[in-house]
C-alpha cells in the first residue's frame, strides 16, 4: 500500500463525515458559491514566471516544513512576488491544512487559487467552491477514468478549472479527456519519495499540446524550470523550496527575480 492509498481510505471515512454533519445544500448558501473565478490556465498563458506558489504546513515525506507563517500572510506575499497562482494545501491529516486555509487565502488575495486536496466525491468540489477556490485537483493515481470525466465535468459545471495529476504514463493514457484544462506531471515518487525531473521531461510529449503542462513538485532551483520550459512546460507547482524559508514571500520574489530574462 503506498501513501496515497492511506490517504484515501482516511479521506473516504473524513467526506463520510463531513457529508452528515454539513449537508451539500449548505455549502451552496456560501456567499462565495457564485463568485466569477479566475482562470489558472489563463494567468499561466500570460504570465513570464509560470510558479504556482503553494502553502504546506507539512507533508508525508518531509514531516514539518511550516509551522509559523500565517496562510494570509504567506499568499500576500505570493501576489506581490508575481505567482501566477496559489495552492492550498486543505488536507489535515497529512499535510496539516484546512478548508479555513482556502478561506484565508481567498480573502487575502485575488490571484487563482487551486484546491490541493485528495478528490474522491463531488462533495468536496462544491466545499471548494463554497471556499473560494478557482481550480481543483484530480489525481489519476486515486480514480478511475468514469470517476475523473464525472468529477471533472462537475467542476466545470461550477465554473471550476481542473488540473489533473498523473506520476506515469499509464495514468496519462488513461485521463486525457477535454474536461480537463491543465496536465500535471508529479515528480514525486510515492513509494521512495524521491523527486526527479526526468519524470516530467519523459512525459512531456505524450501530452496534448491543447492542455497546459504543469511540472509539479521537487523544484528547487531557477535551473530547473529553465530545464523544463523547452519541455512546453508553463506550469511550475512549487511548495517546500519557498515554505521551508522564514519568509516563503520574499524567497518566491527572488525566484520570480531570478527568473526574468536581464536586459
Ligand atoms: O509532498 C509530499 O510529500 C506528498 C506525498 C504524497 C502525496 C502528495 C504529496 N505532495 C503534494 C504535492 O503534490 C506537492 O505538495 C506539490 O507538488 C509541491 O511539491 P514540493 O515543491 O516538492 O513541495
Amino acid at each position: 500500500m503506498n501513501i496515497l492509498d492511506r490517504i484515501v481510505i482516511d479521506k473516504r471515512k473524513e467526506v463520510d463525515l463531513k457529508k452528515s454533519i454539513i449537508p451539500a445544500s449548505q455549502l451552496e448558501t456560501s456567499v462565495l458559491f457564485n463568485r466569477p473565478t479566475i482562470s489558472l490556465a489563463n494567468r499561466l498563458r500570460e504570465s513570464s514566471s509560470g510558479i504556482i506558489a503553494e502553502h504546506k504546513r507539512r507533508s508525508p515525506s518531509k514531516a514539518v516544513i511550516n509551522q509559523k507563517n500565517s496562510v494570509s500572510e504567506v499568499a500576500k506575499g505570493y501576489e506581490s512576488a508575481g505567482a501566477a497562482g496559489m495552492s492550498v494545501l486543505t488536507d489535515g491529516k497529512y499535510f496539516g491544512g484546512s478548508l479555513d486555509d482556502l478561506l484565508l487565502a481567498r480573502a487575502s488575495v485575488q490571484m487563482p487559487l487551486l484546491r490541493k486536496e485528495f478528490i474522491i466525491d463531488e462533495y468536496q468540489l462544491l466545499e471548494a467552491k463554497a471556499y473560494g477556490a478557482d481550480v481543483i485537483l484530480l489525481i489519476a493515481a486515486i480514480l478511475t477514468k468514469s470517476e475523473i470525466k464525472a468529477l471533472s465535468e462537475f467542476a466545470k459545471g461550477l465554473n471550476l478549472e481542473v488540473l489533473l495529476e498523473v506520476h506515469n504514463e499509464e495514468e496519462l493514457r488513461k485521463a486525457i479527456m477535454p474536461s480537463l484544462d491543465m496536465l500535471g506531471v508529479n515528480n514525486r515518487n510515492l513509494k521512495s519519495f524521491e523527486v526527479s525531473l526526468e519524470t516530467s521531461k519523459n512525459l512531456s510529449k505524450l501530452i496534448p499540446n491543447d492542455f497546459i503542462k504543469v511540472s509539479e513538485s521537487g523544484i528547487s532551483s531557477t535551473q530547473a524550470i529553465k530545464e523544463l520550459r523547452p519541455y512546453g512546460y508553463q506550469g511550475f507547482l512549487i511548495g517546500e523550496n519557498f515554505m521551508k524559508t522564514e519568509h516563503p514571500g520574499e524567497s518566491a520574489l527572488q525566484f520570480i527575480n531570478e527568473l526574468a530574462p536581464k536586459p
